[in-house]
């Protein structure tokens, strides 16, 4: 059955961090949503919460993996096409980094699948159920533009990201592409990222959301911005 939805969010990533806290404030504003992350269990957590507010489907997988976009594909099918699709999911590798001459190389391909090409191949899966001036939202870092010494897997895999994404603008201005650095956040990468450091006074996720739904709401112009220095207009 095909269900007629009007606005309906794909967020991967979603079970914890900034994609839940994507999930939960655009549930609370009546999105639909369409959700993932590898491990069912807090997924499913997510969708429970969630589903008094708006319909909710969830399905666990990797972004990685062709047959789990495939499964994302077909249930956009089931909600009428996909809005704004947020590209959240990622992987820092190992903790604590590893410098570039030491880095384990099959760690880095999966670093490089996660986190560049797994973005791309599912704008390309859902390219048919984006709708008519779609946004793309993929989530990269300030390791995409600085060096930092220790952050050369992720911070080149985002560097890569940030590429990628300010090339896809230029090819489909039909498109919204926005590529949002949210900021350091509170969470379970941030902790792995600073192992044995006490990262409590690092802002939590929900403070980078009102900039990224801002983005949603205003379309600006397809660019790079800083998740917190949008701050809501109209909230
Ligand atoms: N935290 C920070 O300080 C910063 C984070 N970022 C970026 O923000 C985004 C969110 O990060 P954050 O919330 O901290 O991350 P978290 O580690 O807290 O959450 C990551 C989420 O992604 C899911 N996930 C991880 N790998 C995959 C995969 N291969 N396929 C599907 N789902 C996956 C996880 O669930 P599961 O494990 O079940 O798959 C989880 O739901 C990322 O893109 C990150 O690079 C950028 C700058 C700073
Ligand atoms: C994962 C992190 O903690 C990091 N600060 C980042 O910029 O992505």
């Amino acid at each position: 059955m095909t269900e007629t939805l009007s606005h309906t969010a794909l967020i991967t990533g979603a079970s914890r961090g900034l994609g839940r806290a994507l999930a939960r404030e655009l549930a609370r504003q009546g999105w639909n949503l369409l959700l993932d992350a590898r491990h069912p269990a807090p997924l499913e957590a997510v969708r429970a919460e969630l589903q008094t507010l708006t319909h909710v489907q969830t399905r666990s997988g990797d972004v990685g993996d062709a047959f789990h976009r495939q499964e994302l594909l077909e249930a956009a099918q089931t909600l009428g096409g996909i809005d704004v699709l947020i590209n959240n999911a990622s992987m820092l590798g190992p903790s604590p980094q590893p410098d570039l001459l030491s880095f384990p190389l099959d760690i880095l391909e999966q670093v490089y699948r996660t986190n560049v090409i797994a973005p791309l191949a599912l704008i390309q899966t859902l390219e048919p159920q984006l709708k008519s001036n779609a946004c793309i939202i993929n989530i990269t870092s300030d390791a995409g533009q600085e060096v930092y010494a220790g952050w050369g897997g992720y911070g080149s895999s985002k560097a890569a990201l940030e590429h990628l994404s300010a090339i896809l603008a230029v090819e489909r201005s039909d498109l919204s592409v926005y590529w949002v650095d949210p900021g350091d956040m509170r969470t379970d990468m941030h902790q792995a990222a600073f192992p044995g450091e006490d990262i409590s006074d690092r802002l939590l996720p929900e403070e980078s959301v009102p900039g990224i739904l801002q983005l949603i709401a205003q379309r600006y112009p397809s660019g790079r911005y800083l998740a917190r220095a949008l701050p809501a207009r109209n909230q």
